[in-house]
């Protein structure tokens, strides 16, 4: 699969005034063109950093970042990014159409903008929704205001970040599956932050767990699930429920423990690999054990 964003030997160490901050350690890993990766850390690990630094917003300290094989210097003409607040990422003063189209209000005509935009809504489902404001919508049609204005944009890269956090669990589920509907229909190559374990599992194609500050690659999970998902059944299968458990104890993984990033390929391997480690931490605490009497 060709590489459409690269992230090589990725460092940032942030200087304040109350000394230097290492935020992002040695960050090495790629996203194929039409994959979606979904990314997952602790708080505070860095996972800002690592965006505001493939957005071109602040220069890393060390390595480096290609959009299809461009090195990123500046802010990418070929990105979008969907935020988390959608209620300030929108302007209230514009139509919903005219939100959408604004991001191309230099690259296109007025009819192809247009043309562009209504395409956008009709992907997300808000195709009559076109003359009202913002303000008129739901949380979550908001929020698709938002990932029309991106998608209309046809952007190398669509980054989420954290893009379903402000909305109620229903729609977050709505949403989640619009999102695999684009990406399936579009080949739109998407990197997600959420801080939600089953949502990674369930958008991604792979999961990429993050180490607590300064952010490292613990593991690069490969998601073996069918390509069209479903809320109750996918999420209820054993596949799902034995790579969310990996994904929640590689979370709890202590940094020091970090070392080459693990490609897990499957469900039976992940399987192995927590058995064997719990057969060592077994034979430790019984060995520990019988050194005490
Ligand atoms: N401009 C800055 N100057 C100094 N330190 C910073 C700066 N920005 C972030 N940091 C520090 O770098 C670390 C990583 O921050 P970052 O915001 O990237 O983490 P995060 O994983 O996005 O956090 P959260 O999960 O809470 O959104 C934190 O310890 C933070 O305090």
């Amino acid at each position: 699969m060709t590489a459409m964003l690269e992230v090589a030997g990725l460092g940032h160490t942030y200087q304040a005034k109350d000394g230097a901050h290492r935020a992002i350690d040695g960050l090495t890993f790629t996203v194929g063109a039409g994959e979606l990766v979904c990314v997952v850390g602790p708080s505070g690990c860095g996972k800002s950093t690592l965006l505001r630094t493939i957005c071109g917003l602040i220069k890393p300290t060390e390595g480096g970042i290609s959009l299809h094989g461009n090195e990123v210097h500046g802010v990418p003409d070929d990105l979008a990014v969907v935020f988390q607040d959608y209620s300030r990422s929108l302007f209230p003063w514009l139509t919903v159409q005219r939100n959408v189209e604004f991001p191309l209000r230099r690259s296109l005509g007025r009819s192809a903008r247009r043309a562009r935009a209504a395409e956008a809504l009709a992907l997300v489902g808000l195709d009559k929704a076109g003359g009202k404001h913002p303000w008129q919508l739901s949380g979550g049609m908001q929020q698709r205001v938002a990932i029309a204005r991106a998608l209309a944009y046809r952007p190398a890269l669509l980054i989420m970040d954290e893009p379903f956090a402000s909305v109620d669990a229903q729609t977050r589920f709505e949403l989640e599956d619009l999102l695999l509907k684009v990406k399936r229909e579009n080949n739109t190559t998407v990197l997600v932050v959420t801080h939600d374990i089953d949502e990674s599992v369930y958008l991604g194609d792979r999961v990429l767990v993050l180490s607590s500050s300064p952010a490292a690659v613990v593991a690069d999970l490969r998601v073996d699930l069918p390509v069209h998902r479903n809320q109750i059944t996918t999420r209820e299968s054993d596949a799902f429920v034995a790579l969310r458990g990996e994904v929640a104890r590689l979370l709890h993984v202590d940094r020091t423990a970090v070392g080459t990033p693990r490609k897990v390929d499957n469900e039976a391997a992940v399987a192995a690999k927590w058995a064997e480690a719990e057969r060592a931490a077994l034979l430790e605490a019984q060995a520990q054990e019988r050194a005490t009497n």
